[in-house]
């Protein structure tokens, strides 16, 4: 059935008679570009869905923004528990864990989120992100249950494991929605919410840890508290509407248009129409009789499309940034590294590194949409390389060898203990600011017929760099010394910065088939910060035009040499 046959379906009204022709003429009009169709920017159609999305988010916009992200906080509370869990647990499972046992148990959740989120992008594109989200409520707290009861470091290995498959889920759905849902101007911030979420969580799972440290099987507590949050949110879903295009997919589009008059108080329902319309044919881009069919159209789609290939690039670059720069080995080791520096309460000393990490996403979250997400990552690696230079000179000094599960200082730690510390926190304030947030963006790289693949992708490496880092860390210490380990993050911080200068454009502000354009053609890093800086200035719409037409016109020239080159 065709989209406007479809759609005059929802409603008899006129507004949908004059969204039929304008449709029609938007196919007419459009130009073809290696699979994605484009619509001319003289088109009232697109004009018109352009205003839609200015303004401030809705009331409903902002309370799903809030309950999406009780998943980030789940991610954050359920990665952030086991720095502490792993001091705390001692001997309560007959033995001493070994740094073996301890990495494993650490890993599962990085290995069970891994699953989840290659899976769950291509299903949440077919049935909806509302059902794979209440899906993951179930897991985090049979995972829990799991580890609440464990009595074997293995029970506990396979609790992280069913727990990880909520994490994975959830740190893919959470972005995606709100990116979808936001208007631009609020996009980067509402997307740092989650990400607020996500170390406001490990900050409290830092606290309750360090407060239950020396209660016996306070860690179990600690676990058991996990199941508070992914019950509230499932409740809350249950009672919220499904998302328009998941209603639109089955052919509900009265419900389609209130959810949609909800998202938009200030729409007509003229425009409501549109955005159905859009919806729908947006729907029916990806061919396939089905969802297996799609699923094979869709992930060719991705590597055949220049632009869409440019996306993936970018997206998998940045969480592979975010991850193998070693952020996570002190948000999950932290504590067993200040104890092997000697801190006497090393849990609570590394409240530092969750609490540094918070505080400066928060002053992310105030900068993200003014500053620019490239400016960011630039000066955030910068940094972070500097600090992870002091970390790997600090630690010489201090000098520490391995004898199976114990470390003996040899240095001086009055001197060189603080000089850690302080490095630490330089380190991990300059990730929050820009790797720590920035890649979870990757939701706006992507047009709407590939975003939940676009994004499955991009987390699945977020993951598998997290399961790498957290399955080798402390085995890196031991074999390359603490020394040549931080010194190696530093390596990688820099080769980061590189591929941030020459391939990263600024996408702040613009909307999301301006990022499409910016990814047409190249990189077009140059073209990206005009467009940003215009749109930030709030220059005029005309001024905008201009802009977005010059850049079209040279997408169109670059498109031969595109097609004749692989990328
Ligand atoms: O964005 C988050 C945040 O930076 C967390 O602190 C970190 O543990 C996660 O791995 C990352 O994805």
């Amino acid at each position: 059935m065709s989209t406007i046959s479809k759609s005059v379906k929802y409603s008899q009204n006129v507004a949908l008679a004059s969204t039929a022709s304008t449709l029609s003429s938007t196919e007419d009009n459009s130009i073809n570009k290696g699979g994605l169709t484009e619509i001319n920017d003289e088109d009232t159609t697109s004009m018109m869905l352009n205003t839609m999305d200015e303004g401030k988010p809705s009331f409903l916009v902002l309370l799903l923004t809030f309950l999406t992200s009780f998943s980030g906080f789940m991610f954050g509370y359920d990665t952030g528990y086991i720095s502490s869990a792993l001091v705390a647990i001692g001997d309560d499972f007959g033995t001493p864990l070994s740094y073996g046992q301890e990495q494993f148990i650490t890993a599962a959740t990085s290995c069970g989120a891994l699953v989840t989120s290659i899976t769950a992008g291509p299903f949440t594109d077919i049935v909806g992100r509302k059902p794979v989200l209440m899906f993951s409520n179930i897991l985090f707290v049979v995972g829990a249950i799991i580890q609440c009861a464990a009595q074997t470091p293995w029970t506990m290995i396979a609790g992280r494991f069913v727990m990880g498959f909520g994490v994975g889920i959830g740190s893919l759905i959470a972005p995606l929605y709100i990116s979808e849902l936001a208007p631009p101007r609020y996009r980067g911030r509402m997307v740092v919410i989650n990400c607020l979420a996500i170390t406001g969580g490990q900050l409290i799972a830092y606290a309750i840890g360090a407060g239950l440290d020396k209660v016996h099987n306070g860690w179990r507590v600690v676990v058991g508290l996990s199941m508070i949050p992914p019950t509230v949110q499932f409740i809350a879903f249950f009672f919220l509407p499904d998302t328009p295009r998941f209603l639109i997919s089955k052919g509900k589009y009265e419900q389609a248009a209130s959810v949609l008059q909800k998202v938009h108080p200030n729409a007509s329902s003229e425009l409501i129409g549109l955005k159905i319309n859009e919806l729908d044919h947006i729907l029916n881009s990806i061919p396939g009789d089905s969802v297996f069919a799609k699923i094979y159209n869709g992930v060719k789609e991705i590597h055949k499309v220049p632009s869409n290939l440019r996306a993936l690039i970018l997206s998998c670059g940045l969480q592979g940034i975010q991850q193998f720069c070693g952020f996570n080995a002190l948000m999950y080791f932290s504590g067993t590294i200040f104890k092997a520096v000697g801190f006497s309460n090393a849990t609570a000393v590394s409240i530092v590194v969750a609490g540094t990490n918070f505080v400066f996403t928060l002053v992310a979250f105030f900068i993200i949409d003014r500053v620019g997400r490239r400016l960011m990552l630039l000066i955030s690696t910068t940094l972070m390389a500097s600090f992870l230079v002091l970390n790997a000179i600090a630690f010489h000094f201090i000098n520490i060898t391995f004898q199976g599960n114990d470390a003996i200082v040899h240095g001086n730690t009055d001197v060189w203990g603080p000089v850690i510390i302080v490095a630490m926190m330089g380190f991990v304030a300059s990730y929050a600011v820009g790797c720590g947030n920035v890649p979870w963006q990757q939701s706006e790289m992507f047009p709407q017929s590939v975003r939940g693949l676009g994004a499955s992708y991009a987390t699945a490496t977020n993951w598998s760099g997290s399961l790498v880092i957290s399955s080798t860390f402390l085995t890196m210490l031991k074999n390359i010394t603490p020394t040549g380990t931080f010194a190696l993050f530093a390596g990688i911080t820099v080769v980061s910065f590189i591929f941030v200068a020459l391939c990263y454009p600024e996408l702040s502000n613009l909307k999301l088939e301006e990022v499409q354009l910016i990814l047409t053609g190249g990189f077009n890093i140059r073209a990206s910060m005009n467009l940003a800086k215009l749109r930030k200035r709030g220059l005029s719409e005309s001024d905008h035009h201009r802009a977005v037409t010059e850049l079209k016109k040279n997408n169109i020239e670059h498109e031969h040499i595109d097609s004749t080159s692989a990328v």
